[in-house]
């Protein structure tokens, strides 16, 4: 599913840094009438009008000083402060769009990366739009003033401008389309490299048990070493573009001064309009020739900010792209459902596969009463676990029909309809906090009241109790397997408004009493409400009032 055209990101599209970039534009013209002051104080000077020549002269340049370091500053902190305006929506965006995949989604990107490019990767936004877009609005704008007024007084001189300017332009394009699969290249080995990291040292207790530390060592040195040499090539890049412009930019001004030092010297009487310049006419261009070049200096300052920038807002699009939409992702107001009791539950025709494999579901139904409590039997990998998330609208069908209570589950309704699902998956995910947050889960309308009610029932006070405050670890390491399955239950235990309970395989690997006490949970926490376990264990199956076996529902399904 993709989102609808409204609600895409506009990651492209920059804010409207106009007004900022032409007041900095601005700034720069300034130069101009300074150096205008600048050529007829030393004209007066040299005319032998002495000191009174350069009075005024130097007021009106302290004064254009004030006001270009005014239109600076202004429009600097404008166009700064838009720029962290647009970044910030940019992440929301690319958040929004991340959360609009299915959870169950396996082309999402892995979470390192995702971290990488959000957090870090899309600060180079905010140079690419403080600096970049101003420098070249200004290219477009100071040269061609400098130009046109040389021009008036020389067209020799401000040919040598003309002809020396466009070739850096050509020689800029040229680095740049390198500079940029350069950048593109050193983003993806960064945000590989991130992703790389945090999936390892996730799985340390692994690696390090099975002896395979070294080994991924090893890697992540051959990925550090690649990923240097993407560093170093963006730089060699960027210094290369520097030093391209650095050179036409002082030949430009060498042929613009021998020009008018020859010329001021009557060697060459061509190339003005008439008369041949004055001393003032003549420091004049030669003040504005150094001026002509600086708009695009500054440009070749920032051009690595640009592929930066570009490859930065690219990864951050690439981010919504995913394969399994969550059923209501991108829906920003549904529609509330109403519960009356605990819903009864019906699937028809339901189709599904995962992307790229053979079909899960092909015409699937199921009824489950109000209140009827079932145990999803089947062999591993016949799809239970699939079923359940479809039927909490974590997955999306590919065809058919799911009615919860009556109301269809629909991108409209799918959140709504979440709302009342208390879920169990096969692998809770235990935050790094305390045994409290970590039931609470930040949702609103738990107070600490219920999370306590919600640990004595789940019998988590011991471990509760036994770090009072304290955090349990990452992943939940320093919880045992049987109390990260009891801190599971308490999470949905907390949530009141939850009747429809989904729970996946809720006593795998425990022994048989940790099992039978889970159950006994399980069932309290049902009274009164539906419920659906997928299920391997043939006690708890037994225990809950009907079992319904996929392999036989999918057998009939191809008969
Ligand atoms: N995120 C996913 N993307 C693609 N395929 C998947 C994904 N998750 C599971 N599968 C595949 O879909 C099939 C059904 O998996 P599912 O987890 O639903 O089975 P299950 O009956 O719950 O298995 P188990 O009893 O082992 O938990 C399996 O073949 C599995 O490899």
């Amino acid at each position: 599913m993709t989102p609808p055209p409204s609600q895409r990101p506009h990651l492209q599209s920059l804010p409207s840094q106009k007004i900022g970039s032409a007041v900095q534009g601005v700034a720069a013209l300034l130069w101009l009438p300074q150096a205008a002051l600048l050529a007829w104080a030393v004209d007066g000077l040299a005319s032998g009008r002495g000191m009174a020549a350069v009075g005024w002269p130097a007021l009106g340049i302290l004064l254009l000083g004030l006001l270009r370091s005014a239109c600076e500053a202004w429009g600097a902190r404008r166009v700064f402060a838009q720029a962290r305006a647009h970044l910030t929506s940019l992440r929301a965006h690319a958040a929004t769009a991340l959360a609009a995949g299915s959870p169950s989604d396996r082309t999402r990107a892995p979470s390192g990366l995702a971290a990488s490019v959000m957090a870090e990767q899309a600060e180079a936004v905010v140079p690419y739009l403080v600096r970049y877009q101003p420098a070249r609005w200004r290219v477009m704008v100071v040269p061609l003033a400098i130009a046109a007024v040389v021009a008036s007084l020389s067209w020799v001189a401000a040919l040598v401008l003309l002809v020396a300017a466009p070739l850096i332009p050509v020689f800029m394009a040229i680095i740049g389309m390198r500079a940029l699969a350069a950048s593109k290249a050193q983003m993806v080995e960064m945000g590989s490299m991130n992703a790389f990291l945090l999936d390892r040292l996730r799985g340390l207790a692994t690696l390090r048990a099975l002896g395979a530390v070294d080994a991924t060592a090893e890697r992540l040195d051959a990925s550090a070493q690649s990923l240097r040499q993407r560093t170093m090539a963006v730089l060699r890049i960027a210094f290369l573009s520097s030093a391209v412009l650095e050179l036409f930019s002082a030949l430009g001004v060498a042929m613009v001064a021998a020009y008018v030092g020859f010329h001021l010297l009557g060697t060459l009487d061509f190339g003005t309009w008439g008369e041949q310049l004055s001393l003032g006419q003549g420091l004049f261009i030669l003040l504005l020739a150094p001026a002509f070049f600086e708009p695009l200096r500054d440009l070749a300052a920032v051009w690595h900010d640009r592929a930066a920038g570009e490859a930065a807002l690219n990864g951050l699009k690439q981010l919504g792209h995913h394969g399994l939409a969550l059923p209501g992702g991108h829906v920003v107001s549904g529609e509330t459902v109403h519960a009356n009791g605990a819903p009864s539950l019906s699937v028809r025709d339901l189709h599904f596969s995962h992307p790229g494999e053979s079909p899960l579901f092909e015409g699937f139904e199921l009824r489950i009463a109000a209140g009827e409590h079932v145990a999803l039997l089947g062999a591993s990998g016949s799809g239970k676990t699939a079923l359940l998330s479809l039927m909490a609208g974590l997955l999306p069908m590919t065809r058919g029909e799911i009615e919860i209570g009556g109301v269809a589950l629909s991108d409209r309704t799918a959140a709504a309809l979440r709302q009342r699902i208390g879920w169990m998956g096969q692998k809770p995910h235990v935050f790094a906090g305390s045994a409290e947050a970590n039931v609470a889960l930040g949702r609103r309308g738990i107070g600490a009241t219920e999370v306590q009610a919600a640990i004595r029932f789940a019998r988590l006070a011991s471990v509760a109790q036994a770090h009072p405050g304290a955090a349990l670890g990452e992943g939940g390491s320093g919880l045992s397997g049987g109390e990260a399955v009891r801190l599971a239950l308490a999470r949905i235990a907390v949530h009141a408004g939850a009747d429809l309970l989904l729970v996946d395989e809720p006593t795998a690997h425990l022994d048989t009493e940790t099992a039978a006490r889970v159950a006994d949970a399980l069932l309290a926490l049902a009274h009164g409400k539906t419920l659906i376990v997928a299920t391997h264990d043939p006690v708890l199956a037994a225990r809950i009032g009907r079992v319904v076996d996929l392999d036989a529902a999918t057998m009939e399904q191809a008969a």
